[in-house]
């Protein structure tokens, strides 16, 4: 009797936020991070921007996967239609945060789903972003200088975590959650459906 091949689920991506939402799920996958040059698409409008970058990310780890279906995502703080990724130092976390105290700004996150055959191939894609509005809570510079000394801004986009002490500063948001985290779920729900696939399925349970 033939065995039952089921497609392998594999996550794009060297950010613990993305693995902690999908483990959170109960979700069985894989993780295989990809290594393109994120630069490639600075000139963008941000939709465009993180759409581009999330395909990227899942097809260049697509290549090495046969039966599977990739995920790919990115994710950028836009304000004042500037677009804020990640600090590269404490001096432009400080400045990120110091612009984005007391106001609204928008976080933008792409996701991809690249779907490949038995042999290895591409067969089908999908890209898609959603976008939610984060109210930040007014911040004085002490507080910046020791949200900085916590380490928690250095690799995020806009230098905050809502889901950790950045919630200090978050009053509230319009739109999804898991969005502002880097992997909106209800949306890699629609696309996995919209492709014929069910997340149910790759539940452990
Ligand atoms: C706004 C915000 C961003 N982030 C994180 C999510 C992403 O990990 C990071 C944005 O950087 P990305 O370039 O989207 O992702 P990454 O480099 O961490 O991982 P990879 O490219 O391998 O997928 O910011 C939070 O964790 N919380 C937040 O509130």
């Amino acid at each position: 009797m033939e065995a039952l091949v089921l497609i392998t689920l594999v996550l794009a991506s060297a950010s613990p936020r993305r693995r902690e939402i999908l483990s959170g799920l109960g979700l069985s996958f894989k993780v295989i991070p990809s290594t393109i040059d994120e630069q490639m698409a600075q000139s963008l409008p941000p939709g465009e921007m993180v759409e581009q970058l999330a395909l990227c990310k899942a097809e260049s780890v697509a290549r090495s996967c046969k039966y599977s279906l990739v995920i790919g995502a990115d994710t950028v703080v836009v304000l004042d239609g500037e677009v804020l990724g990640k600090p590269a130092d404490r001096r432009e976390a400080y400045a990120m945060l110091e612009r984005l105290q007391g106001r609204t700004h928008q976080v933008y996150s792409g996701l991809a789903l690249v779907e490949t055959d038995k042999s290895g191939q591409i067969c089908r894609r999908s890209v898609r972003h959603r976008i939610t509005r984060v109210h930040m809570r007014p911040m004085n510079p002490d507080e910046i200088e020791w949200y900085i000394d916590t380490n928690e801004p250095m690799d995020k986009a806009g230098s905050y975590g809502i889901q950790g002490l950045g919630s200090f500063w978050v009053a509230g948001i319009d739109g999804c959650y898991t969005n502002v985290v880097g992997l909106s779920v209800p949306l890699l729900y629609e696309m996995a459906r919209d492709m014929g696939h069910s997340l149910i399925d790759f539940t452990e349970s």
